[in-house]
């Protein structure tokens, strides 16, 4: 059994798999990490593997409490991938885009391949039929934007998530929600298209934690899978072990 953890830049995510399936997700904070990882444990005394990969500030020190029970694997650059990295700054690329990229080329064989994870930045990442990861781009996710209209100005209010009722927002709140909502909505429809007029097919994954709400609102098709960066993990380690 395996324990794979995905330090995000907000929470944490981690899931059980034996071989390819997933048993059980749990998400917590990183001050509840150690006492997470414990219980997750303690309920599952199967798992022999720790696999980490980690965005956030949790180095691979957190875990040094497991070392002795556990084989800890903290994925880094320098795994091996099942893609050719042509990122010009492959030092400074986003060890959470590479696992997606490695994912895609998992599940999606021989094809070209747009992955949009929505979590706290939302990341766009292609990766080519051939199998060269080339890119894509970075923006701000759905909390953040409402959350930067506070911070950054001295009258816009701190709003929850909400589906804008109306493409005119007719007050302040359904102002904000309709440029959020609408906003992200058409923008990430119009990053499609623009893909769509540079590569005549491709498949589209979309995951992150804003996945469900994002899915149903999109004009394009696109495959639905919150969990696709935690299956990636798995496969991303499973890939090392034979690799290595
Ligand atoms: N409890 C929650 N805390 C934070 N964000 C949440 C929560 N529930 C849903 N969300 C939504 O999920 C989005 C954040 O996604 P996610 O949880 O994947 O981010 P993350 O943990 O920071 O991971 P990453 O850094 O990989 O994006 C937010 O835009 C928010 O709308
Ligand atoms: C873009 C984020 C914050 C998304 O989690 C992460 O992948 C990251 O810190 N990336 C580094 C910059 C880059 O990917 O080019
Ligand atoms: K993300």
């Amino acid at each position: 059994m395996i324990l794979v953890v995905d330090v995000g830049n907000t929470r944490i995510k981690a899931a059980v798999f034996e071989g390819a399936i997933l048993l059980e997700i749990f998400v917590f904070t990183k001050i509840e990490l150690e006492k997470n990882i414990e219980n997750i444990l303690n309920k599952f005394q199967k798992v022999a593997h720790l696999v980490v990969s980690s965005v956030g500030d949790v180095e691979k020190q957190s875990f040094l409490a497991f070392d002795s029970v556990l084989n800890i694997c903290f994925v880094s650059n320098e795994d091996p991938f099942p893609f050719q990295n042509k990122y010009t700054t492959p030092k400074t690329l986003g060890i959470d885009r590479m696992v997606l990229a490695a994912g895609a080329v998992f599940q999606f064989p021989n094809q070209n391949r747009l992955v949009i994870d929505a979590g706290t930045c939302i990341t766009y990442d292609f990766i080519d039929h051939q199998n060269n990861y080339l890119g894509g781009a970075i923006t701000p996710g759905l909390r953040l934007r409402y959350e930067s209209l506070h911070n950054y100005t001295a009258k816009l209010p701190l709003l929850a998530l909400e589906s804008p009722k109306e493409l005119i927002g007719n007050s302040t709140p359904n102002s904000i929600h309709s440029g959020v909502v609408n906003g992200l909505v058409y923008e990430i429809d119009g990053f499609i298209t623009e893909y769509s007029t540079r590569y005549s097919n491709f498949i589209i994954i979309l995951t992150g934690g804003d996945t469900d709400f994002l899915a149903k609102r999109l004009k394009n098709t696109i495959f639905a899978n919150s969990n696709f960066l935690l299956e990636s993990l798995n496969q991303t380690f499973q890939y090392k072990i034979k690799n290595d």
